[in-house]
């Protein structure tokens, strides 16, 4: 893969993008799901800067590309080898994988961003340098306890490395999501957040 070919000028000019980012099993997925799915259609786009390093994985190592991408087990197999082979292109160009996924999702045809799985600093400045004041963020935190209930096993080399840990000393989110699977508290903090897009898109 030649890393510094993904070169052209991005000429988009999105009014918001949302980063998402939280520990495994804090619920990102989810949450983004929900957002997208109360935004009109072709108003928003999901992003996953993940989804061309699963896809260039899946061609290469003859995986299932969907199961890569899903919430279930089959891809923690594969997570550690990802993690170290994205590693690898990130020290070459930080930003790749973020500009791999605004391609591959066709972003710049929508108003809105969603991006559901920020990990590194880099990934914040690469979107900031891009997009400015356009860009939002987001880091949606649950209690152990609840991640654990819902699949999540520590795993050394993964949880303790930079791709789970990167982001733990920044303070400045403009929200934080509490999931904790109370549904109503849930709801509202999404709400706080469709209001504020709603007054963007109004401006
Ligand atoms: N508030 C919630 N209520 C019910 N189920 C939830 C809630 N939040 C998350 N889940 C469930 O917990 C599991 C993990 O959530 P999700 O896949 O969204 O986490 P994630 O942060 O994207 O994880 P990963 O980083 O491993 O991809 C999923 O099965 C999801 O449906
Ligand atoms: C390889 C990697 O993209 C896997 C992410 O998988 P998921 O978003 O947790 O489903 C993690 C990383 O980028 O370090």
């Amino acid at each position: 893969m030649e890393v510094n070919k993904i070169s052209e000028k991005i000429n988009s000019s999105p009014s918001c993008i949302l980063l998402f980012s939280g520990k495994r099993k804090s619920g990102k997925d989810y949450i983004t799901d929900i957002i997208l799915e109360r935004i009109k259609r072709e108003n928003a786009v999901m992003l996953k800067i993940s989804a061309p390093i699963k896809s260039y994985w899946a061609e290469t190592h003859d995986l299932q590309f969907d199961d890569l991408m899903g919430a279930g087990e089959y891809k923690e197999k594969y997570r550690q080898d990802m993690i170290k082979w994205s590693e690898g292109v990130r020290r070459q160009n930080y930003g790749y994988f973020c500009e791999a996924a605004v391609k591959m999702f066709k972003a710049h045809e929508k108003p809105i961003w969603i991006v559901s799985d920020i990990r590194r600093k880099t990934d914040l400045k690469w979107f900031k340098e891009n997009y400015g004041s356009a860009v939002k963020t987001i880091r949606v935190v649950a209690d152990e306890g609840i991640r654990k209930q819902r699949g999540w096993i520590f795993t050394e080399g993964v949880d303790d490395a930079e791709t789970e840990c990167d982001l733990d000393d920044v303070l400045e989110w403009d929200w934080k999501i509490i999931n904790n699977s109370n549904e109503s508290e849930l709801e509202k903090q999404i709400q706080d957040i469709l209001s504020a897009i709603e007054n963007i898109m109004h401006l």
